[in-house]
């Protein structure tokens, strides 16, 4: 993994160097999970990486322990529920894949609310009203406000990478909670979209039969089926892909996490391209608070793109510096298909993020 040029090989060197006693300590809150397990294993395998602090409501201590025999240089503790204060102290990196997959038959934007909740109307004698407020609680939208909370206390300048999905929500739901508490920094807070980058360099690379590392596809917009975007107009290696192909290539990269989800038949969504696409989404912006420059990946990121239309937040090529968000690109030029994809996108996204304030300002 981490494949590069030779020049970004040579800079990343020296920014390794330049930085070698930097101490990065990246915590991972819910790494016990699907994606959690595999991207710390992942993350114990970089070099960027100095300590890692694995956290769950259950079972992070073992994963810890297994971790921590590979024979690399970050250290590594797990830690369990009442001791997330420890585990969050000192940590430069935050990454959150904490929260309920996906089921068959389910959007992302279903994991907003509760699917115990759902299970318990559909069968009330199992789930008697009087304990629906306690099940209101397992919805991903007050796992990641509550995550936040404990964030805002423990590491309010740590650079924030969110997993849990619906991201277009829970990413709006932790700026909230920031503002609340009076430590939000717009360039700190990311929403992870590198998995619609990885899956669309590995779709147009199959179809084209070229090597995915040199195939760089740009995603805009959000991390949910039509506000997926890609733009293949930007890739020369994209050339030639049109009509009903094109049209197949767009759906896969916009509905790949459902291929997943289907495949798994209920037992959950993609977590190991996800560990995958997590781990390189921490290395680049570590490569960028150490000082290298030029790291460029698309994330979802308070925005200024499409605020004129009411959307606060939009994943577009983002520039990683020691600050987190050093600058914000442009989505460059757009073929009519592409803009046709953006109208679909923005209505959506604009409703995804006003229902993560409005859950974050009335709890
Ligand atoms: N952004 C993206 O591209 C992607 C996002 N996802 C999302 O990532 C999330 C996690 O997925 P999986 O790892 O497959 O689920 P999982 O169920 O395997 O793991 C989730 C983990 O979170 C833990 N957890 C629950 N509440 C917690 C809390 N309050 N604090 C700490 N940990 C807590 C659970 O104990 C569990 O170990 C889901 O919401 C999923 O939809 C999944 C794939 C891609
Ligand atoms: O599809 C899901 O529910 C998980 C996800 O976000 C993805 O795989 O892109």
């Amino acid at each position: 993994m981490f494949a590069r040029s030779t020049a970004a090989r040579t800079l990343a060197r020296r920014a390794f160097s330049s930085s070698a006693r930097a101490e990065r300590k990246v915590a991972v809150l819910g790494a016990g999970g699907g994606i959690g397990q595999p991207m710390s294993l992942l993350l114990k395998t970089d070099p960027l990486v100095t300590s890692l602090s694995l956290y769950d409501i259950r079972g992070a201590p073992g994963v810890a322990a297994d971790i921590s025999h590979v024979n690399t240089k970050a250290s590594c503790k797990g830690y369990e529920q009442a001791d997330i204060g420890s585990a969050l102290k000192g940590a430069e990196v935050v990454v959150i894949p904490a929260g309920v997959p996906r089921k068959p038959g389910m959007t992302r934007d279903d994991l907003f609310v509760s699917y115990l909740l759902t299970l318990s109307l559909l069968s009330p004698l199992t789930s008697p009203l009087p304990s629906l407020p306690r099940l209101r609680q397992n919805t991903n939208a007050s796992i990641v406000r509550d995550l936040a909370k404990a964030c805002a206390e423990h590491c309010p300048k740590a650079m924030i990478c969110i997993i849990s999905n619906p991201v277009n929500s829970t990413v709006p739901i932790f700026a909230e909670v920031f503002k609340k508490a009076g430590v939000f920094d717009p360039k700190r807070l990311f929403g992870v979209t590198t998995l619609d980058v990885v899956r669309a360099s590995t779709f147009l690379s199959g179809i084209q039969g070229t090597d995915p590392k040199d195939t760089r596809v740009t995603v805009v917009g959000g991390h949910s089926g039509v506000t997926i975007v890609p733009l293949l107009s930007q890739t020369e290696i994209a050339k030639g892909v049109s009509g009903q192909a094109y049209k197949d290539l767009v759906k896969r990269i916009q509905f790949g996490g459902d291929e997943v989800v289907q495949a798994k038949a209920g037992t959950g969504s993609a977590t190991l391209s996800m560990g995958y696409a997590g781990a390189t989404f921490v290395n680049s912006l570590i490569r960028g608070m150490n000082g290298e420059k030029n790291v460029v990946e698309p994330t979802f990121v308070k925005s200024p793109l499409y605020e004129s239309e009411g959307v606060e937040y939009f994943s577009s090529n983002v520039e990683l510096g020691a600050n987190g968000v050093e600058k914000i690109h442009p989505v460059g030029q757009l073929s009519a298909e592409e803009q046709e994809l953006l109208n679909a996108c923005l209505p959506d996204l604009k409703k995804n993020i006003a229902k993560g304030v409005e859950f974050a300002k009335s709890s």
